[in-house]
């Protein structure tokens, strides 16, 4: 496989195509469009035809998927805090089931038009790469609604100057080539603004997202902007109304404004284990050598969960290439990561001598220094006035990649896992670094502000990786002279104090990672000592090695004695994860979305497993059913469906772990085989102010089926009248409620009215609490002396 240290997608340059980007004549007639519009597509399949590493993208692409994301409109004070926690949570199959291929991408499956799309994806889960493809289809003939593509990396953007114009931005920053008439051209785009698509790759970039939406650019002639106001005024279509705009961000909670506005969300999903195997089977060319890669990524159960992220599925394809094929995967991330970046900088040294000297002689330190310096600026940017053999070396070795920009040439980290690990390096190793900024920067802190998220967090599993790292542990990037005992005892100390237990659960996550990367038994048991009994990793996504890791973890809990309840609420999370964490003997009981869950028992039953079938049913608890959102609720019936036809599983009635009211536990039914339990769904919370008129019309359907149900807390939930007689005409099926909540709702003196009626069907009702505003004092109070049973509150 050739190595190429110059990357080209989205302005990244080889030194044959910069000089391609030659001036051409154009002028206004149709003949001159279409010319334009030649070139470039000629310009951007020679720049998009191929991949980092210099892998063709023809040849090694593999066709990644995006899902359709939804939001849940919410206001309040919390809006604008978690876009992950807005997204409507999907269930594994709803997943597969809102899978699109590139080809849909702009799809109009609804009349809203797709105007405004977001690509979302964690760094490497490859969005630059599938917009490299997407122009080199329109390039190739494809997506005949686009006359012009546009394609902006904001990597390179300049943002803090307000020099620019729609003009400019377009001919001059992006990665189209030259157009001489470029006047002509322009006006010849102002006239068909729906065939233009504008593409902003790395909008992550743009770090100041502080009125990003005001004072959009208004003008389409020479007036100056900034890049930000440019943006804004193509987004919210003042300036070239009708064109389509694409971004492509890691999700970040500071753009939600944008993102809550976009007419599609599309996330990035990763590579499937079958798209790991085509990967590892098309980046192996040879047969024998494909086969025997292939064998060692999918044995290796912690580098084939890391595979799902491309990059990391190239990193170790790279590493496999050229490591001893008697040596072991690496075992960490950290140890993945530095074995890589050692290989790249060892084989730049030895193709070009001259350029790099040995590796020993070359200004590592300094190299590590840069990529912290840009870390701590949230910048991937290389200062220019490093030394050139420096440079040089690290873009031969593909650890920085050279963009073209309007002033000039620069460098950049290639990507984040790399500027983070030398950042790590230079951490641990540095003498200018005292021990408490590294625990600054290691391990998870309990209350500190997280604000570069997902960079931070891989920092953290770098330093801590390296800090806790063997001698003895093979390929160490970091220089062994240099005495890093005091740094290694301070990260100890701080891991000794950390209280699982007051942890949210995406740095509960977080811990979990730190602790693996310590590769020691010792902090290993420490953490699950310490760990709460109830884990709850509740609307934290979980990606495959994100399972793999809890996994591996709680296994010591068996020589702790220590048994858990899992929350996997909203984790996205897929089955086989799923079978993965519940299977384990610690786990004692779990709570995931409903969907999954049954997938998880048809998927037992489906391979015979009766034994983990029986403990999967067994362990599904419901603790306590608040619903919040229309899933937790339209879920039930499918599970009293399953318990009255005893489809699913096909011998065992479904045993379920409920809580009563106000957190109690209630008791277990442990009875199997007792076909006339009812499925005993004790107390249902209502909970949403935001969400109650869509999901209490769902609750009312599904009522009549929960006969066991004793508690139904309906509070807040702006039901009016017409819902009040729907709720009245079910009571009836409700034999065992004892106690039900009303209150603080918007039904009048009428609703108020056909409940108490219902009340009279109602022998086991103990209370009936009722009391609104709406309701005239006078008739409240008349309903009450008919039964006693009605209260205010
Ligand atoms: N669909 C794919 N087929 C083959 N290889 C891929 C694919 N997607 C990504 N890769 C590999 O993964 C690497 C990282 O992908 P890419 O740079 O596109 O990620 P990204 O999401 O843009 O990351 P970042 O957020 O850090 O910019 C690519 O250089 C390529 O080698």
């Amino acid at each position: 496989m050739p190595r190429t240290a110059y990357l080209n997608p989205s302005g990244m340059t080889t030194p044959a195509l910069a000089a391609k980007k030659t001036d051409r004549p154009i002028g206004n007639s149709p003949e001159c469009v279409k010319d334009y519009i030649h070139h470039i597509k000629s310009y951007m399949r020679d720049v998009c035809c191929s991949m980092r590493g210099g892998m063709g993208m023809e040849s090694h692409y593999v066709d990644a998927h995006l899902v359709q994301r939804k939001l849940l409109i919410k206001s309040g004070k919390n809006a604008n805090k978690c876009l992950e926690k807005e997204l409507v949570v999907l269930s594994d199959s709803e997943r597969k089931k809102a899978k699109l291929d590139r080809s849909q991408l702009f799809h109009n499956s609804d009349s809203k038009p797709k105007q405004s799309v977001a690509l979302l994806g964690k760094a490497g889960a490859g969005k630059t790469t599938f917009i490299q493809r997407l122009c080199l289809d329109w390039a190739s003939g494809s997506l005949r609604q686009f006359q012009f593509v546009f394609l902006l990396n904001c990597k390179i953007l300049d943002l803090t100057k307000s020099t620019y114009s729609l003009k400019g931005l377009l001919f001059d920053l992006s990665m189209s080539p030259r157009c001489e008439d470029s006047d002509s051209m322009f006006k010849h785009i102002l006239s068909c603004p729906d065939e233009v698509l504008i593409i902003f790759d790395s909008f992550d970039h743009i770090k100041d997202f502080e009125g990003l939406l005001q004072s959009p650019a208004k003008s389409h002639t020479n007036t100056k902007y900034t890049i930000k106001q440019l943006f804004s005024g193509l987004f919210q279509k003042e300036i070239l109304s009708g064109c389509t705009l694409l971004i492509a961000t890691r999700p970040k909670d500071v753009l939600n404004q944008v993102l809550r506005k976009m007419d599609s969300l599309l996330e990035l999903c990763g590579f499937s284990p079958e798209d790991i195997e085509l990967y590892t089977s098309k980046y192996f060319g040879d047969a024998s050598l494909q086969e025997n890669a292939l064998k060692q990524i999918k044995t290796d159960r912690y580098i084939f969960s890391l595979c799902s992220n491309p990059l990391l599925c190239w990193t170790t394809c790279f590493l496999l290439e050229h490591q001893e094929s008697c040596n072991d995967l690496p075992s960490t991330l950290t140890d993945l990561y530095q074995r890589a970046t050692s290989k790249h900088l060892q084989l730049a040294s030895l193709e070009n001598s001259s350029l790099c000297k040995n590796r020993k002689q070359l200004d590592i330190p300094q190299l590590c220094k840069m990529a912290w310096e840009g870390f701590k600026n949230h910048d991937t940017h290389v200062n220019p006035g490093s030394s050139t053999e420096l440079l040089g070396c690290a873009l031969k070795s593909g650890i920085l990649a050279s963009y073209k920009t309007s002033e000039g040439q620069e460098n950049h980290f290639a990507d984040l896992f790399t500027q983070n690990l030398l950042s790590a390096v230079h951490l641990v190793q540095s003498k200018q670094v005292n021990e408490k900024m590294v625990v600054a920067n290691s391990v998870v802190h309990q209350k500190k502000r997280k604000v570069q998220g997902e960079s931070q967090d891989v920092l953290q599993r770098f330093v801590t990786g390296l800090v806790f790292q063997k001698a003895s542990d093979g390929v160490s990037i970091l220089d062994s002279s240099v005495n890093i005992k005091a740094k290694r005892k301070a990260v100890e100390t701080h891991l000794e104090s950390m209280k699982p237990n007051d942890l949210v659960p995406a740095r509960l996550l977080e811990l979990f990672h730190c602790v693996y990367e310590t590769s020691s038994a010792k902090f290993a048991k420490l953490l699950l000592k310490n760990l709460p009994d109830n884990l709850s990793f509740y609307g934290t996504q979980l990606c495959p090695s994100d399972v793999y890791v809890i996994c591996h973890l709680l296994r010591y809990a068996s020589t702790l004695k220590r048994t858990f309840s899992i929350n996997l609420q909203d984790a996205c999370i897929p089955i086989s994860g799923l079978k993965e964490l519940v299977g384990l003997k610690c786990i004692k009981a779990f709570w995931a979305h409903t969907a999954d869950t049954i997938g998880l028992w048809e998927d037992l039953h489906q391979s015979n497993d009766e034994l983990n079938l029986k403990s999967a049913i067994e362990k599904f608890t419901l603790h306590p059913f608040k619903a919040t959102e229309g899933y937790h609720i339209e879920s039930l019936p499918v599970l009293v469906q399953i318990h009255r036809e005893k489809k699913l599983p096909m011998r065992y009635s479904i045993t379920f772990v409920f809580h009563d009211y106000k957190n109690k536990p209630s008791g277990i039914f442990r009875d199997w085989n007792l076909s006339k339990v009812p499925v005993s769904v004790f107390s249902v919370s209502l909970l949403g102010v935001q969400n109650g008129p869509e999901l209490f019309p769902k609750l009312v359907e599904v009522l009549p089926s929960l006969q066991s149900l004793q508690h139904l807390d309906l509070e807040k939930n702006q039901i009016g009248d017409s819902g009040a007689e729907k709720l009245a005409g079910v009571l009836h099926f409700l034999e065992c409620l004892k106690l039900l909540n009303v209150a603080f709702n918007k039904f009048t003196d009428l609703g108020a009215t056909k409940l108490g009626a219902a009340l009279k069907n109602c022998t086991g009702m103990k209370s009936l609490e009722l009391w609104n505003d709406c309701i005239p004092y006078g008739v409240f109070e008349h309903l009450r002396l008919q039964d006693p049973r009605i209260r205010s509150l």
